[in-house]
């Protein structure tokens, strides 16, 4: 028997993408709302219920709700909106971000899909507080750069309706409480909250997230290679090849830091640069926000959870 998916706002930029990826898959049974009912309670419970597996591409409330109307113990739930990242009973999404999550993946019932934002800061944050090179309570600021899918509808329509005199770079996160925040500083296991002060670019997809490092005031000052050998040695013992760490070199600018570098891919490629006469470094990670960063992550979580390897 073909495991039954249930994509519950299939018709959203992330449920899109999700259908457009598992469109030739045929050791799947797609099963979909009709599209005049899928705001419907009962018909979302309908489906809810009879699916192996349901992903949930909605706005938070309604992912809640979701999750409330499965009255059985069998329903699976991959769920890309924010609600459930830090959830007691949650699984985080994120295969890479340890050697056992893909394991804990596979054997979860409930699995939170990660933020587009805190994917590219978790993979570089976490192999350094683990190795020991920062400690947990380092002050840490992320900046970078989003294409607007990663708004949803209603901002690629605002986006697509101002065109070329629409923003070319508008930061955003003032108030300093961005949603990623929480799960950002649980999963790189940080002791204090990070500034996380992104912006949104005028182009649709792809991102950059940057992390500036000030070393100078640690009492045990890492180099560049030191940081770049953690994380690569990570990211070497986790199968799969969708996280790919660049050599270490000290250039002043490198072509493959583009936003839209990964567009239409699962891939995440991460970059370290130091100048130790400094103590300074800088971790960058590049990737799809609508990629590994929302579609691309919950196919690999869905193919994690019928039971495929990495
Ligand atoms: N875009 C991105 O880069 C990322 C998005 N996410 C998360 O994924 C989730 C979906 O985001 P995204 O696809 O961008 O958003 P969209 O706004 O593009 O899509 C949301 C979909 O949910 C539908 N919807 C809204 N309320 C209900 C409801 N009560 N019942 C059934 N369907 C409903 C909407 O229908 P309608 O349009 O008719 O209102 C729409 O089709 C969000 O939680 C978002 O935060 C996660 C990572 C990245
Ligand atoms: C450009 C823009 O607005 N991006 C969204 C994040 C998109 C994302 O990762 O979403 P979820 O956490 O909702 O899943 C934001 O920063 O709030």
């Amino acid at each position: 028997m073909k495991p039954k998916i249930f994509i519950d706002g299939e018709h959203g930029t992330t449920g899109l993408q999700i259908r457009t990826l598992l469109a030739g898959r045929r050791d799947l049974e797609i099963i979909s709302v009709p599209t005049e009912r899928r705001k419907e309670k009962g018909a979302r419970a309908e489906y809810l219920n009879a699916a192996d597996i349901a992903i949930l591409c909605l706005p938070d409330d309604a992912a809640r709700e979701s999750v409330s109307l499965i009255a059985n113990d069998t329903t699976r739930v991959i769920d890309a909106s924010t609600a459930h990242r830090v959830a007691e009973g949650w699984e985080y999404g994120f295969a890479e971000m340890d050697k056992d999550q893909p394991a804990r993946i596979a054997a979860a019932r409930r699995v939170a899909n990660p933020g587009c934002w805190p994917q590219g800061p978790i993979a570089t944050l976490r192999p350094l507080i683990d190795a020991g090179l920062l400690p947990a309570d380092f002050p840490i600021t992320i900046n970078g750069i989003t294409g607007y899918s990663g708004g949803g509808r209603t901002m690629i329509e605002d986006y697509e309706a101002k065109g070329e005199s629409a923003c070319e770079f508008f930061p955003y996160g003032l108030s300093l409480q961005h949603k990623h925040i929480p799960e950002i500083k649980a999963y790189s296991r940080l002791s204090r909250d990070p500034i996380l002060q992104p912006a949104i670019g005028n182009f649709a997809q792809g991102m950059i997230t940057i992390v500036p490092l000030q070393l100078g005031t640690q009492d045990y000052i890492p180099s560049g290679a030191e940081l770049h050998a953690a994380i690569a040695d990570h990211f070497a013992a986790i199968p799969g090849g969708v996280v790919e760490v660049a050599p270490y070199e000290q250039v002043e600018r490198v072509p493959d830091i583009d936003p839209e570098r990964y567009n239409g891919t699962n891939r995440m490629k991460l970059h370290v640069f130091g100048n130790d006469d400094r103590a300074q470094a800088l971790l960058i990670a590049v990737y799809d926000n609508l990629g590994k960063g929302a579609s691309g992550a919950a196919v690999q979580n869905l193919d994690l959870m019928i039971g495929k390897s990495l």
